[in-house]
């Protein structure tokens, strides 16, 4: 496995089947902010929310073979081996990634265990062995990942640029930065004293401009 992370901002991706890991698999795509259809005849309790909120669009079919066109990705999860792996033949027959929630060996990729802090992003996966694993080292990340380090990676974004414009080369950055975020920064940042953290930054890179 080769991780990557998708940049699916309004992509037409499409989930097949309306049930239960239907709907987690829609929520992670539309937490990547994807432009999400969802084709089933029925739909699960919260996904008719999604659909009454105008956050999904749905088509009210069961599959049939051309229904897979133009997207940029496809998952389907349904609760028929059938029907999964015939969207899997058509999808690979058109070069589109697809997942194929009962059938690893089926799938171009294998969806992880998810934790955002804004855009920090981190990720457990068993290749397959153990998802119920992963969600529990999800679950074990989650209480050492800080909520903090969201507003503090926005913060360190506007940082990087004046790094950039105040230390010349790229080894010098590498090293700066190595060196600067170190455990005192970042037990500020628990602590929320997030401003501290910044000025410490950027007293370090004034530093270098002098
Ligand atoms: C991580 C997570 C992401 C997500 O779905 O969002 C995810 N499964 C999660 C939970 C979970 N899934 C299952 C259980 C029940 C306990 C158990 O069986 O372990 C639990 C635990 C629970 O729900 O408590 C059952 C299950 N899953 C798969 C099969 C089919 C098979 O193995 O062939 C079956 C058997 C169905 C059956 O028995 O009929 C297959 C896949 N599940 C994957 C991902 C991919 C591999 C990930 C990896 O590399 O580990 C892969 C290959 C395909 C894919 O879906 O991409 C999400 C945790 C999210 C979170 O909580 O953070
Ligand atoms: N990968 C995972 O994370 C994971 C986890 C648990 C279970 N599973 C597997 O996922 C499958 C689905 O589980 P579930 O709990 O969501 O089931 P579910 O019964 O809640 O939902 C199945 C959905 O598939 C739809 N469907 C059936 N035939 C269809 C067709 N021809 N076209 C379109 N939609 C169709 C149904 O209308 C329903 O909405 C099961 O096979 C299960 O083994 C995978």
């Amino acid at each position: 496995m080769y991780p990557v992370n998708l940049i699916l901002d309004d992509k037409p991706c499409l989930v097949i089947g309306g049930g239960k890991v239907a709907y987690r698999k829609v929520k992670g795509l539309l937490a990547a902010n994807a432009a999400v259809t969802v084709l089933a005849p029925i739909l699960e309790e919260q996904l008719i929310l999604l659909k009454k909120a105008g956050k999904i669009r749905w088509l009210d079919k069961i599959y049939t073979e051309g229904d897979i066109t133009n997207y940029a990705l496809v998952i389907c999860a349904t609760d028929s081996e059938k029907i999964n792996q015939a969207a899997a033949i058509e999808a690979k027959s058109k070069k589109i990634l697809i997942n194929i929630v009962d059938c690893l060996p089926l799938c171009d990729f294998a969806v992880p265990a998810v934790i955002r802090r804004g855009d920090l992003l981190v990720t457990s996966s068993t290749n397959g062995k153990s998802p119920a694993m992963a969600r529990e080292i999800r679950r074990e990340l989650e209480k050492i990942l800080d909520v903090g380090y969201a507003p503090f990676i926005e913060i360190l974004a506007l940082l990087r640029e004046e790094a950039m414009q105040a230390i010349p080369t790229f080894r010098q950055r590498e090293v700066f930065w190595r060196d600067i975020l170190n455990e005192d920064v970042l037990m500020l940042v628990r602590n929320g004293r997030l401003k501290e953290a910044e000025d410490k930054i950027r007293n370090a890179i004034s530093s270098f401009r002098s």
